[in-house]
């Protein structure tokens, strides 16, 4: 019962990536600070804008988690990087967070933050902005410390396996969140399926998946790595979820703006999708 200890996964020498996922000896090169700076910090981190991404991201998860009809034991994140912000909303309605990653870089990326070491990045903008839109006046201390306090695991993952925790999850998560993975680590829209397929065996039957992701990426920069992404259009994502057999509540688009097209990436928007797995099969 409960999460089997793993062994991380090998991580590929730079030379040679595992054949079964094209690409991924880019993730070698992946810098978790640079990826940081790409995305979460200003302009895509301008709170000042609701009309901005990062506000527009969050205020989805947030009035998604509002209604309180997602909550549970364990939620699980898959693929988080080195970041934290997708979970400020879930961590009020769950009593344990897992967090995953690939990269041994970016799981000790989200360690050096839960210890609050000197050095980890500084999430409290995001914190303080998730409060505000809550509404409930909550000191954003309360919630780092509680979000602290219930993201309890931080374990490897590889979503391209049919158990990408490397053993089935018992029990089965509540909840599933995943932003900005499956599309940047699938070659193509086969792989984007088969991943969600797989990383929707570890949810139970009703539980609900939340995803975030970039519509019409190609590739996106970390560093020295430049990762390729399979470009995903909005009938993609409602098919892949149709054919894993999730049944879908809610699917918005945000369009990304001339000022926020930075050159980290080519993505022209991004989707938030609420769906479900029916509670039979
Ligand atoms: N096989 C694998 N299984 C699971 N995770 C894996 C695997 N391989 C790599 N990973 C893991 O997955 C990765 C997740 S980060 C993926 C970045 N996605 C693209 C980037 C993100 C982004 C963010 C924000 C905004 N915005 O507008 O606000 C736009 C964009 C668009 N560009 C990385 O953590 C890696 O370590």
């Amino acid at each position: 019962v409960g999460l089997h200890r793993l062994h991380p996964f090998p991580r590929p020498a730079p030379q040679a990536a595992p054949p079964h996922v094209p690409g991924c000896w880019g993730y070698a090169r992946f810098d978790p600070h640079a990826y940081l700076q790409n995305n979460y910090v200003p302009p895509r981190a301008d709170f000042s804008s609701e009309e901005c991404v990062v506000p527009w991201k969050l205020r989805c998860l947030a009035e998604t988690f509002a209604s309180g009809e997602i909550c549970g034991r364990t939620l699980i994140d898959v693929g988080s990087g080195p970041t934290i912000y997708q979970l400020l909303s879930a961590c009020e309605h769950f009593e344990e967070i897992v967090a995953t990653d690939f990269l041994e870089v970016n799981r000790e990326e989200l360690r050096r933050w839960v210890r609050g070491e000197p050095g980890a990045f500084d999430w409290s903008p995001f914190i303080q902005h998730v409060c505000k839109i809550e509404g409930r006046g909550e000191p954003w201390q309360e919630k780092e410390q509680r979000l602290r306090g219930r993201l309890r695991r931080i374990l490897p993952i590889d979503v391209h396996r049919a158990d990408p925790l490397g053993a089935p999850l018992h029990p089965p998560a509540d909840a599933l969140l995943s932003t900005f993975c499956l599309e940047a680590v699938s070659p193509d829209r086969a792989a984007f399926g088969r991943a969600l397929v797989n990383v929707g065996s570890m949810l139970r039957p009703g539980g609900h998946a939340l995803l975030l992701g970039a519509l019409g990426e190609s590739f996106y920069l970390a560093g020295a790595a430049r990762l390729p992404v399979v470009p995903l259009d909005e009938d993609d994502v409602r098919g892949a979820l149709s054919d894993a057999g999730f049944t879908l509540r809610d699917f918005r688009s945000y369009a990304m703006p001339p000022a926020l097209r930075t050159g980290v990436d080519d993505v022209d928007g991004v989707f938030f999708v609420h769906a479900q797995k029916p509670l039979e099969g």
